[in-house]
């Protein structure tokens, strides 16, 4: 991340945001997905703890990326969102967090290689913590309890005491946050994000297809690398790199109490992250969700699902983005591969001829989700696979950019997903399924989908 932000660090204050006009108009709204904490005191403690303690993310650091995703809105730029369905506390380890991390470059450099456009890099990070749920509770033979709804809620652990919905877990997860944040911030700006390192972030993983893949390109980078250090260029902006943080916005609570006031510009920030997203099941125009984000000057998410009507969508333009501002607005699509080619065309058409220029990134994985005959909730690669393809496709024909993708992804070679080119099938699930709500990419199969998109993605910026 780049580091003149100290100012503006300074200036985020907390004082103003108290008193801020319509920052609480939501807690007037409908509002789905929300916890009901067992304890009013814990609950309320805990607040008052999240609106004292520092932002986690700084304004300026917020203004950059809203300016990078303008370029990606405009076909300049390539947006890389990923990471885990739910973080857990207990994963936020150096181990994990540098493996997704590494995963993530890995996947950018093949992006930015294949195609010569820069690519912004994003986790689903540092605050992904807080899950909707289909439903309310879960039964586990004959037992019914509450359902997990994110570390930041309850526990895993399928008994009456983790399952309680325990607000102390909301300060929890902002001091989780933060030491992730700060590894990543290590990572990224001390030297291991060195492009000349692209070698280097293959280690350790297996050997399989895409890791060879893997290595021939970085040769290639390396080679090139070499010739321009012999060319006598001084490659400082190979250095570091920038990585921001997003989360879905799911807790308005704890999203509230972390918004703190600019005061370069008076305006509201929300710092638990640097881009939120409005979840499918929480987009409704006259939410408590949408309300709350549009008051936010953060770069903002919403996810379409294959529901979505153009009606829909310009109506979210309006409230969210009154001022057309490229940058401010991405809508993250997953229709599912069987309903991508037919329902994404009249969305985008619909956007476009209104002149909103949102960015537009598609999420392969949320409507692609299926049971396994073992039982394990999963997905298929080729389903993931051939939905990217739909939305290069789609955008293809309307002329319109396909400016990035968001993935449920880890570093670790687990089995969640089906298929890859070393194919995982349903057997592997008994012993490498971690993930405790959605199916994750493995290590291998992020980065073959990369090698994959690529391709697509160079053809679109031509
Ligand atoms: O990540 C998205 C949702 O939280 C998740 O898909 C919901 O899963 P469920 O249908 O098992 O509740
Ligand atoms: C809840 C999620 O997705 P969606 O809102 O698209 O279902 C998610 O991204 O984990
Ligand atoms: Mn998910």
């Amino acid at each position: 991340m780049p580091n003149n932000f100290i100012d503006s660090a300074a200036r985020l204050g907390q004082a103003g945001a108290a008193n801020y006009p319509g920052l609480d108009a939501w807690r007037s709204l409908p509002i789905s997905q929300q916890p009901s904490w067992q304890d009013e005191d814990v609950y309320q403690a805990s607040i008052k703890d999240l609106s004292s303690l520092p932002p986690l993310v700084f304004a300026g650091e917020v203004d950059v990326l809203r300016g990078r995703l303008a370029e990606a809105a405009q076909g300049k730029a390539f947006l890389l969102q990923g990471g885990d369905c739910a973080e857990t506390f207990d994963a936020a380890t150096a181990d994990r967090i540098s493996a997704r991390v590494r995963t993530i470059l890995q996947m950018a450099v093949v992006l930015t290689y294949g195609a010569s456009l820069p690519v912004i890099k994003m986790g689903r990070m540092a605050g992904q913590f807080a899950k909707p749920r289909s439903s309310n509770e879960e039964t586990r033979d004959g037992v019914t309890l509450p359902a997990y709804r994110g570390d930041m809620v309850n526990g895993y652990d399928f008994t009456p005491e983790s399952r309680g919905h325990d607000a102390s877990r909301l300060v929890k997860a902002y001091h989780t946050s933060a030491s992730t944040l700060n590894l990543i911030r290590a990572f990224t700006q001390g030297g291991f994000a060195d492009l000349r390192l692209v070698h280097h972030w293959n280690k350790g993983f297996t050997q399989n297809p895409a890791h060879a893949r893997y290595e021939s390109l970085a040769g290639e980078i390396d080679r090139a690398i070499r010739f321009m250090e012999a060319c006598g260029s001084d490659f400082e902006a190979l250095k570091r790199t920038e990585f921001f943080a997003s989360h879905e916005a799911l807790l308005l609570d704890y999203e509230r109490a972390l918004t703190r006031i600019d005061s370069r510009t008076g305006n509201p920030y929300a710092t638990s992250g640097h881009f939120l997203w409005i979840g499918e099941r929480t987009r409704q125009l006259d939410s408590a969700h949408v309300d709350f984000l549009s008051r936010v000057r953060n770069p903002i998410g919403v996810k379409l699902g294959p529901t979505t009507s153009g009606d829909d969508a310009l109506r979210l333009i309006d409230k969210l983005d009154p001022n057309r501002e490229p940058g401010r607005l991405t809508f993250i699509t997953r229709m599912g591969a069987a309903n991508i080619r037919e329902k994404l065309p009249a969305l985008v058409q619909k956007v476009t001829d209104s002149g909103a220029q949102v960015l537009w990134v598609t999420d392969p994985m949320h409507g692609n989700t299926v049971t396994s005959p073992n039982g394990y909730k999963t997905r298929r690669f080729d389903d993931v696979i051939d939905e990217v393809r739909g939305f290069f496709e789609v955008h293809q024909g309307l002329g319109t950019f396909p400016g990035g993708m968001h993935v449920e992804m880890t570093g670790d070679d687990v089995a969640e997903c089906l298929g890859g080119a070393d194919p995982v099938d349903q057997e592997a699930f008994l012993t490498r399924y971690e993930s405790v709500c959605d199916p994750r990419l493995n290590h291998m199969q992020s980065l073959e989908m990369a090698f994959l998109v690529s391709g697509a993605l160079a053809q679109a910026s031509r």
